[in-house]
C-alpha cells in the first residue's frame, strides 16, 4: 500500500468529520453564491425602481444568506481542523512506533538531519493532506454541480458553458500544472532533504571542521546548496502564480460567456433581463470558489512525497520466539558471510564457530577484521546474508530481535549518553545504593548520581563514557555480556581492576569480550582470531600458543616492540 493511500485510510476512520466538512463546506460554498446572486438581482430591481417592500424578501434571503455563509465556513474550518488533528495525531503515534522498531543499524545509515526532517516536516506536510487536498476539490464540485443545475432551469446553454469552465479550472488546468511541475519537485525534494542533512551535520562536526580549517569549503556547500532549493522553490512559487493567474482569466472569461449567453437569450425573448447581474455575480463567485485548486498539484505532490517517505519506514511487524528459555546462552555460527548494505566488501567470508554456555570468548583481530560486526550479527542489527546463527539452538532468524536484546549486557564502542545526570545515564530504575555500588565497581567513585551529563555526553572523556557504560551493564542482570573494547582508553590498572568485577558478576553467564589487547588471554575459554573478515585460528590461549600459529607471531611482535 503507498503511502498515500495508508493516510487516506487513517482519515477516513473520522467520517463524521469529514462528512460534517464536506456538508458545512457545501453550505458555505452554495450560501455565498446564492448571497452574491440574490444580491445582483436585487442591484437590477432596485435600479429599476422597484419599490423596498417589494423587495423585503429578497433582502432577507441576502441577509439569511451572509448569515449561514459565515456560520458554516465556522463549523467547516472547525471539523476539518479537528479531523486533520486527530489524523496527525494518529500517524506521530503510527511513525513514531515504526522509528522505534527499526534496528539501530538501519536508523544509523540514515542521515540524521534528513530523518529529523522527515519526522517533524513530513507530519506537518500531511495537515494539508485534507485540509487543501482531499475535500475541497469535493465541495467546489458539490457546489459548481448544484449551480450549474440552477443555471440549467434558466438556460442550457449557460449551464453547459458553467461546466465547460468547471472542467477547465477543477480538472484540465490542475491536471497540466501537477504534470509540469512533477519533475522539478523530485529535485526540489532532494535538495530540501541534502540541505537539511548538510546543516546537521555541519552542526554536529562545527569544532573538528573548525580546527581543521575545512568550515568555509563546508559553508559554501551549504550556501550553494541553499541557493538551489531556495531558486527551486522560488520557481515552483512562481508556477503557482501562474496557475493562478489562469484560473482567474478562465473565471472571468466563462462569466463574459455567460453574460453574452444572457443577452443573446434577453434580446431574443427567452430571458428577462433583470436575472442578467444575477448570473454575472453568480459565475465571478461560484469561480472564486476554485481558487484554492491553483495549490493543488504543489500540495498533492508534497503531501504524496510526505506520506510515502513516512510509509517507506514501515516494515512488517517482526515476528518470532519471544523468550530464550535457557538460563545459560549458547551461540553458534555457521558458515556466516556478511556484507554491509551498498558495500561491496565481504565483511565477514564463511565463518564458524561455537560459543558454549558460560563460556568466555576473546575475539581479536586488525583493525577493521570483523569482530565488532560479529556482535552486531549475534544483537540482531544487522541482517545476515548467508549461513546460521542459533542462539541457544534457535535460528535467530526466528527470535525477535528484542528477546536477544534482553539477554544481553551490551557495551559498544559508540555507546549514547543524553543531557541529565549520571543518575538518568545509568539507565536503570533500581536505587541510588545500587547506582553507587555500580559506579565504585566501574571506578567512578568521584562521580555523584547527580552531576551532569551534557548531550551526547560531552563533559566526559573517553575513558569515562567507557567506565559509565560498564557501570550501566553492571547494574542488570543479563547471561550474555557482549562487550567490545570496553577499556581500550583505560590504564591498564583501571582496566584491570574493571574487568576482574565484570568478570566476578558474569561468572556463570556466557561473556564475549572484542579485544586488540594480547594481554590477559590466558583466562578466556576460547579465543578467536580473525583477519581480513575470515577465522585464521580458534582454540584456548595454550593450544593456540604451542599451536605457533597467527597469535603466537602477534605475541612475538608485542614482546619485541615492548
Ligand atoms: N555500518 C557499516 N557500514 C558499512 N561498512 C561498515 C560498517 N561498519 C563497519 N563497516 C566495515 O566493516 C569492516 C569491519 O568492521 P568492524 O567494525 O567489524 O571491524 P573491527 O574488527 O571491529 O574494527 P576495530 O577493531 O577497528 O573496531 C570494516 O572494513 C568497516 O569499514
Amino acid at each position: 500500500m503507498t503511502g498515500l493511500k495508508s493516510i487516506i485510510k487513517q482519515l477516513l476512520k473520522e467520517k463524521r468529520e469529514i462528512l460534517l466538512s464536506i456538508l458545512f463546506g457545501f453550505i458555505g460554498g452554495i450560501a455565498a453564491v446564492g448571497l452574491f446572486s440574490a444580491s445582483g438581482y436585487l442591484i437590477s430591481q432596485a435600479a429599476l425602481g422597484v419599490p423596498i417592500y417589494a423587495l423585503t424578501v429578497v433582502i432577507a434571503t441576502v441577509k439569511l444568506l451572509g448569515f449561514t455563509r459565515a456560520g458554516s465556513r465556522y463549523i467547516e474550518r472547525l471539523v476539518s481542523h479537528r479531523a486533520t488533528f486527530t489524523m496527525l495525531k494518529h500517524i506521530r503515534v503510527h511513525f513514531f512506533n515504526r522509528l522505534y522498531q527499526l534496528s539501530p543499524a538501519r536508523l544509523g545509515r540514515m542521515k540524521s538531519g534528513d530523518l529529523l526532517s522527515r519526522a517533524v516536516n513530513d507530519v506537518e506536510s500531511l495537515q494539508n493532506l485534507f485540509l487543501r487536498v482531499l475535500y475541497p476539490p469535493i465541495v467546489i464540485l458539490l457546489v459548481f454541480l448544484a449551480t450549474t443545475l440552477f443555471t440549467a432551469y434558466f438556460s442550457v446553454w449557460m449551464a453547459l458553458w458553467l461546466l465547460f469552465g468547471l472542467s477547465l479550472s477543477l480538472i484540465i488546468l490542475p491536471a497540466i500544472f501537477a504534470w509540469l511541475q512533477h519533475e522539478t519537485d523530485e529535485a526540489t525534494t532532494e535538495q530540501a532533504s541534502a540541505l537539511s542533512a548538510e546543516a546537521t551535520e555541519t552542526l554536529y562536526g562545527f569544532q573538528d571542521l573548525t580546527i581543521h580549517q575545512a568550515i568555509d569549503t563546508r559553508i559554501q556547500t551549504f550556501s550553494d546548496l541553499n541557493d538551489d532549493y531556495e531558486n527551486a522553490v522560488a520557481r515552483s512559487r512562481i508556477r503557482e502564480l501562474v496557475h493562478q493567474t489562469l484560473d482567474g482569466w478562465i473565471g472571468f472569461a466563462i462569466t463574459w460567456g455567460v453574460l453574452s449567453i444572457g443577452s443573446y437569450l434577453s434580446a431574443a425573448g427567452e430571458m428577462e433581463a433583470v436575472w442578467l447581474s444575477m448570473f454575472m455575480l453568480l459565475s465571478l463567485t461560484v469561480f472564486e470558489n476554485t481558487s484554492p485548486m491553483a495549490a493543488f498539484p504543489q500540495y498533492f505532490r508534497d503531501n504524496k512525497q510526505a506520506a510515502d517517505r513516512l510509509y517507506a519506514l514501515d516494515q512488517p511487524e517482526p515476528s518470532g520466539d519471544e523468550t530464550l528459555d535457557d538460563q545459560q546462552i549458547r551461540a553458534q555460527f555457521d558458515q556466516v558471510s556478511f556484507t554491509y548494505p551498498n558495500e561491496e566488501r565481504q565483511t565477514l567470508k564463511n565463518i564458524s564457530f561455537c560459543i558454549k554456555p558460560g563460556s568466555k570468548t576473546a575475539i581479536i583481530g586488525a583493525s577493521g577484521s570483523g569482530k565488532s560486526t560479529i556482535l552486531q550479527l549475534l544483537l540482531k542489527l544487522e541482517q545476515l546474508n548467508k549461513g546460521d546463527i542459533f542462539i541457544n539452538n534457535r535460528n535467530i532468524n526466528n527470535l525477535i530481535p528484542s528477546t536477544i536484546w534482553n539477554q544481553a549486557n551490551v557495551v559498544m564502542q559508540d555507546d549514547t549518553f543524553f543531557a541529565g545526570t549520571i543518575r538518568d545515564n545509568l539507565l536503570s530504575d533500581t536505587n541510588d545504593d545500587s547506582r553507587r555500588v555500580a559506579l565504585n565497581k566501574a571506578a567512578l567513585e568521584s562521580f555523584n548520581l547527580d552531576d551532569p551529563v551534557y548531550e551526547k555526553g560531552d563533559n566526559l572523556s573517553g575513558g569515562e563514557k567507557q567506565r559509565l557504560a560498564i557501570a550501566r551493564v553492571l547494574l542488570r542482570e543479563a547471561s550474555l555480556w557482549l562487550l567490545d573494547e570496553p577499556t581500550s582508553s583505560l590504564d591498564r590498572v583501571t582496566a584491570e581492576r574493571i574487568m576482574n568485577q565484570v568478570y566476578t558478576q558474569a561468572q556463570d553467564n556466557t561473556v564475549v569480550v572484542v579485544s586488540h589487547e594480547l594481554t590477559g588471554l590466558e583466562t578466556f575459554d576460547q579465543i578467536i582470531v580473525l583477519d581480513q573478515g575470515e577465522i585464521v585460528e580458534t582454540g584456548d590461549f595454550d593450544t593456540l600458543m604451542s599451536k605457533q600459529g597467527y597469535l603466537y607471531k602477534l605475541k612475538q611482535i608485542e614482546k619485541a616492540v615492548l
